[in-house]
């Protein structure tokens, strides 16, 4: 058995598998929302669903489903006004979906999801058991972006990356990109002489052999660039990743040759720590000494008042920051335990002067190591 057939195989046997769709798989030529594209769609991931999978949809659309019934003539270009069409459309594309799936007796649930909603711990740990629920209940989570309230910094961006945090967040074992190419090609698959792509053995290296572009049909927003960034956080997450069109998708679930795979290259890491480093938008700078660079580059240490000697940014306590060395390059990044005002008064004293100056509240990491990852 050859690799990719090994990791084709890995699709096909699937607890817990994330399909991401895209805009331009369910929308006509015009942009407005396909039906029909949409029920096929439903019917191959329904068919995983009753063959015993555990199914998350990643779904856009919400934009291309509201612009026709508010009456313009195509997609909205302001982001105002995308959000306001995203919320009329979010619900009328659910609507297609219940309807769809009740076809197949399949309930669906909605969860839309934001960058900030989901950094701090406790948030992401509700989300993580509202869709573990969803998934026990035998229901097929549909997730999109929280578009209506997304600000333009913290967006997502696109679902392409969305897909790949969930894949992370729901263990699954396998991510299915759908969109309208076939597949990964050696150039935007209009340019003359483009090829596809079947098996990426190793995505750290692809970019060497392929160039990749942006969206190609005026819908999309990430092309082939997200969804690579997709496939390779799938692929530090220990999960086998294929890509394909949206007609291919229940071949692909079935680990049928088509569109690209792409092989895991980790084994599954900390899902929690992966979410902090693919995820968060810094929102300030630590910048640590040369003692406590050292131990944070080391792996295991926390960052500790006594080894920080400057702040800068405003943050709450939760929040993800940066954390620089003294040359002022990013060495970590994590999610910080205390206000930006709370940390002036903190620097550069140890645990035993912070609990007898501060108060014990304050005898704590700056950033746990649970909270942190190296960049
Ligand atoms: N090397 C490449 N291989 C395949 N597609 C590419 C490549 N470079 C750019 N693309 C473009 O990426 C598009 C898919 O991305 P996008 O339009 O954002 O889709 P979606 O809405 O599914 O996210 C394709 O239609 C294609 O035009
Ligand atoms: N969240 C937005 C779509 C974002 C988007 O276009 O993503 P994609 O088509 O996956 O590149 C929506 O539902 O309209």
């Amino acid at each position: 058995m050859t690799r990719e057939d090994e990791i084709r195989g890995r699709v096909a046997a699937a607890k817990t598998v994330v399909v991401k769709v895209g805009s331009s798989s369910l929308t006509q030529p015009s942009g407005h929302l396909d039906v029909q594209k949409l029920t096929r769609l439903v019917g191959a991931v329904a068919e995983a669903r009753l063959s015993g999978a555990r199914v998350v949809l990643i779904s856009s659309g919400a934009v291309a489903a509201g612009f026709g019934p508010l009456g313009f003539e195509s997609r909205p270009t302001d982001v105002a006004t995308q959000q306001a069409t995203a919320s009329v459309g979010q619900g009328l594309l659910m609507a297609q979906y219940e309807m769809a799936f009740a076809r197949y007796g399949l309930r669906v649930g909605q969860i839309l999801i934001t960058a900030t909603d989901t950094i701090q711990s406790q948030q992401y740990r509700n989300a993580r058991r509202t869709l573990e629920t969803l998934l026990d209940l035998g229901v097929v989570p549909i997730v999109n972006e929280n578009d209506a309230l997304a600000s333009n910094e913290i967006r997502f961006g696109d679902n392409d990356r969305l897909s790949a945090l969930m894949a992370n967040m729901v263990r699954a074992d396998a991510l299915v990109l759908l969109t309208d190419v076939d597949g990964l090609y050696t150039a935007p698959p209009k340019e003359p002489g483009a090829r596809r792509v079947s098996f990426v053995p190793d995505i750290r290296t692809a970019l060497e052999s392929v160039r990749v572009g942006g969206s190609g049909s005026g819908v999309g927003t990430g092309g082939m660039v997200t969804k690579l960034e997709a496939a390779r956080i799938a692929a530090v997450s220990g999960i086998p990743c294929v890509l394909t069109a949206a007609q291919n998708a229940g071949p692909a679930l079935m680990g049928d040759p088509v569109g690209t795979a792409f092989a895991p290259i980790k084994h599954r890491g900390s899902a929690r720590r992966l979410w902090i480093k693919f995820a968060s938008q810094p929102r300030g700078t630590l910048v640590a000494d040369d003692g406590a660079a050292k131990a944070v580059r080391g792996g295991r240490a926390s960052l500790l008042a006594a080894g920080v000697f400057e702040v800068s940014g405003d943050f709450s306590a939760g929040d993800p920051v940066w954390i620089d060395n003294e040359a002022g390059e990013h060495i970590a990044r994590g999610l910080v335990s205390f206000d930006s005002e709370e940390i002036p008064n903190m620097l550069g004293r140890n645990t035993d002067q912070l609990h007898r100056i501060l108060g014990e509240e304050y005898a704590h990491p700056l950033v746990h190591r649970d909270n942190l990852v190296l960049v």
